[in-house]
């Protein structure tokens, strides 16, 4: 394992820091030959462009929408209080170093992905100021049944040059909903199309059901989705994803597992703070699985008030 650097990053993700103290270059660019669309949160097609403030041109958009199944954007998630409420809450929590110039809150179980081992850890449930955003979770149809078992702050900041690698969250242990509420500034995800099918524990996504339809509607049928993988032959565009502040997004289906998403340095043009949301794969939430589980389950119903030592 390489050990990492002062600053937080590890082998090939770097930061502004590491870029300049060890002289590494930034990644590969992206390919843009196939095009690019940026996706509307009201027409949910996309459209060609690449600006973020795109979508308020709408209804009045220029050049053909293609479909992008797998994206729901609340705009309106949470009122200005609410945000505040989240953002004081945060901050008033301390931060670890994280990948690429993030840093990190993390409140969830400890998953090998390579072994698929899950352990509870020191998982003791949820910070207490983020619990209404769980129970507002309830009011959209997509979140049916959402058990959050995992919920992580992430910071991004200009100054660290910060920015997330294309991937495809982890598909063993890690539900279908990919969820994320977005605080302090606006920003955009960027997904180009998965070119690597043997990642990511993809193949474990045929031996359980997929918990949504094509349209987000809850999929009653038991069926698996079946991930398509990237065809020498195919042209696939980049799709960018508004992520303004105060903003619910909640990725499904085609969006989840045949893409991958990142978050691009330069569309972190202001601090942003979002947090994350993960659930169980079916097999973890059925009776019985594993103990570990069950223990997981039930600690995810507590939510503790954080008092700082004062030292
Ligand atoms: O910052 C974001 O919105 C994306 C974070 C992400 O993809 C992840 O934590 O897996
Ligand atoms: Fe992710």
């Amino acid at each position: 394992m390489d050990k990492p650097r002062p600053c937080g990053c590890k082998g090939c993700r770097t930061c502004l820091i590491c870029e300049k103290d060890y002289g590494i270059q930034k990644q590969i660019p992206l390919d843009m030959e196939n095009g690019m669309y940026i996706y509307c949160p009201f027409c949910n097609k996309a459209y060609p462009g690449w600006n973020i403030e795109d979508y308020n041109s709408h209804p009045n958009h220029s050049g053909d929408a293609i479909e992008y199944p797998g994206i729901y954007i609340d705009l309106n998630f949470l009122s200005d209080d609410e945000e505040k409420v989240l953002i004081n809450g945060v901050d008033s929590m301390p931060w670890d170093l994280s990948q690429s110039g993030r840093r990190k809150q993390n409140f969830g179980p400890k998953c090998n992905f390579k072994k698929k081992k899950l352990r509870l850890g020191d998982f003791q449930g949820f910070p207490r100021f983020s619990e209404f955003v769980q129970k507002k979770f309830s009011d959209h149809r997509v979140l049916k049944n959402f058990q959050t078992i995992e919920q992580c702050s992430l910071e991004y900041t200009p100054e660290r040059g910060a920015s997330i690698d294309p991937h495809i969250d982890d598909c063993w242990i890690w539900g279908e909903r990919i969820v994320t509420v977005n605080l302090i500034s606006d920003s955009v995800l960027t997904m180009t199309y998965n070119d690597k099918p043997k990642r990511y524990n993809l193949d474990c996504v045929s031996k359980y059901p997929s918990v949504l339809t094509e349209t987000g509607d809850i999929n009653n049928s038991g069926h698996s989705y079946t991930v398509k993988p990237l065809m020498n032959s195919d042209k696939h565009p980049v799709v960018r994803i508004p992520m303004p502040k105060k903003s619910l997004l909640v990725m499904f289906g085609a969006a989840r597992y045949d893409w991958e998403h990142q978050i691009l340095r330069d569309d972190v043009k202001e601090r942003r703070v979002c947090l994350a949301y993960r659930e169980f794969t079916p097999p973890y939430l059925v009776e019985g699985k594993e103990d570990v589980a069950k223990q997981i389950l039930l600690k995810a119903q507590e939510f503790w008030d954080y008092k700082r030592v004062e030292m």
